[in-house]
């Protein structure tokens, strides 16, 4: 447990402190494909000309992650928000772990081993095949295997989940065929390693916070069971499902390899599996369809028993998969919890889609809360649609409660996230985006007039870019067309800094109105306290206000 806060006895306000998380709201660095600055966001221009506000770093090693060349991700931001300070993160820490050779000198690694080779069962692995590094990284996929190999392992199946999200939109063929090439250079009479089944990454096994388990049980028809549309090689099967379904990567539909109307692994009674995607809100749900013994959410039909680990530990709180390859960051003292002890009344909201960001990431991975009687946590369904259809998502709905908690007066401190501009902007359709933002910007306008009535503040801000960069650029900054002169979109986040607008109802001069520069997200945490009165702890990365 943490000490209580320090109070300063500086600022006082009537109404709460409302931290408003835009999800992959960026400062676009080119004109062309930034929807954030192509929509009509009068509010939001407004609040940038009437109060402080500074950029901050959202990316690379301002996160945790292990270089600059690393866009910001929802995890990394809201850990580092929830933390206030920067913790190495899963992408880098499993790097380390893999250089050092403390994965395969590590108990899991050798039991996952040894239980195929006693029982000459085959060891899979299930996971995202891309280098995006939000996720996953095909680099530590491939250093698995070739330890497996050197391990004595003679049958190894790879369930490969095609990206387009952190990647470019239609980059699979770019990972799968020199993986192909890879797994052909290892196999030898003592070696047999094959792709065995795959599908986008938005249509099987990846599913996140509940919101659509019919992924999750596709995923296990396809992986485990082998059930779904067969074809001889996985290069094939994106060849022909891409033609026939006309979808990007993220969006293909499953399917399974199979040689004379047999597939060639699916997962049996004595197999090891490996999940090796580091992040964990898309990582639980599948693990839970391994591990439960019961499973209420679909049925498996077969559930084999096999020797299962994750690439961490994906839920800190109820220590999610039992068998994990690295330790994950040791994210402790949290905002939340310095909050409860210091008797702050808080309030979490968002939609299926972002409620575990705001809740989950933001306590450091760990699904619980610190005092039940202190917090309270709002999830809004989200609809299961495809988001640029319906780009203003239920950010309406968000703010409505988020004003109706305002105006209750129940509160010290109100944290939401509104995932337009993020899960448009992963559709790559342009014209959703600018109308996700306009959506977005209506709903800020309205929690502003709330918040202000209240006399309280308001800090506005994101966990890193997406909605400001939707077009694919050159190293020349030039745009990419596709062969019929449209843009080509990008779908993935950006590295491009976000907004810290703070609108403060009744400011008195308590501190500079000039905010500082040169910080990254993490410096948010510091922030909030302050502003709720109490000096941040010594620790935590520093305000981005100054104190007078
Ligand atoms: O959708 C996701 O899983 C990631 C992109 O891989 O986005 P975010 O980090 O914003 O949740
Ligand atoms: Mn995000
Ligand atoms: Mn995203």
């Amino acid at each position: 447990m943490v000490d209580a806060l320090k109070k300063m006895g500086k600022i006082s306000r009537k109404g709460p402190v409302v931290l408003v998380i835009m999800d992959g709201v960026g400062f676009g660095k080119y004109k062309e494909g930034d929807a954030v600055a192509a929509a009509l966001t009068g509010h939001l221009n407004k609040l940038y000309k009437a109060n402080p506000w500074t950029k901050l770093k959202a990316h690379g090693l301002a996160v945790g992650l292990p270089s600059d060349d690393d866009m910001g991700n929802s995890e990394v931001g809201h850990n580092a928000m929830g933390c206030g300070r920067v913790f190495s993160q899963g992408a880098k820490l499993v790097n380390n772990s893999i250089e050092t050779g403390a994965m395969f000198e590590g108990t899991t690694w050798n039991k996952l081993v040894a239980n195929v080779k006693t029982k000459a069962s085959t060891l899979h692995f299930i996971g995202l095949l891309s280098d995006g590094n939000v996720h996953s990284h095909i680099d530590n996929l491939k250093a698995m295997i070739v330890q497996a190999k050197k391990d004595g392992v003679a049958k190894v199946r790879i369930h490969a989940l095609l990206d387009g999200r952190d990647v470019g939109e239609v980059s699979a063929l770019e990972y799968f065929d020199p993986f192909e090439a890879f797994l052909a250079s290892l196999n030898d009479a003592s070696f047999d390693a094959r792709i065995a089944s795959g599908g986008g990454r938005m249509v099987i096994t990846m599913d996140r916070y509940n919101a659509n388990w019919n992924m999750v049980r596709k995923g296990w028809e396809t992986h485990v069971l082998g059930e779904g549309r067969m074809f001889e090689g996985a290069h094939q099967a994106i060849e022909t499902l891409r033609k026939e379904s006309k979808a990007i990567d993220q969006d293909l539909p499953p399917f399974v390899i199979a040689k004379d109307g047999k597939p060639v692994g699916t997962i049996e009674d004595g197999d090891s599996v490996i999940l090796f995607n580091f992040r964990g809100d898309r990582a639980l749900e599948i693990t839970k369809a391994f591990e439960a013994q019961e499973l209420a959410e679909f049925d498996r039909k077969r559930h084999p028993k096999v020797e299962y680990a994750g690439m961490m530990e994906y839920d800190g709180d109820l220590h999610v998969p039992s068998q994990f390859l690295v330790t994950p960051p040791a994210i402790d003292k949290t905002i939340a919890e310095y909050l409860c002890a210091s008797k702050v009344r808080q309030f979490s909201i968002s939609e299926t889609q972002k409620f575990g960001h705001v809740t989950y990431f933001f306590n450091g991975n760990k699904s619980g809360k610190f005092d039940d009687k202190l917090e309270e946590y709002v999830e809004i369904p989200s609809d299961i649609v495809p988001f640029e259809e319906r780009p203003w998502m239920k950010c309406a709905e968000i703010a409505d409660r988020v004003i109706k908690e305002v105006e209750s007066g129940k509160w010290d401190f109100i944290k939401l996230n509104f995932p337009n501009g993020d899960m448009v902007g992963h559709t790559g359709n342009f014209q959703a985006v600018v109308c996700s933002m306009e959506g977005l910007d209506l709903q800020i306008g309205r929690i502003h007039k709330a918040v202000m009535e209240a006399g309280g503040v308001m800090v506005i801000t994101a966990d890193h870019g997406n909605a400001d960069d939707m077009f694919e650029h050159g190293k020349d900054g030039s745009v990419q067309y596709k062969e019929n002169g449209d843009p080509k979109s990008k779908t993935s986040h950006s590295l491009n800094p976000v907004p810290c607008i703070i609108c403060d109802s009744n400011y008195q001069g308590e501190y500079e109105s000039e905010l500082k520069t040169g910080l990254g997200i993490s410096s948010i945490a510091a922030t909030c306290m302050n502003l709720l009165d109490f000096e941040a702890p010594a620790e935590y990365d520093p305000s981005i206000i100054t104190m007078r």
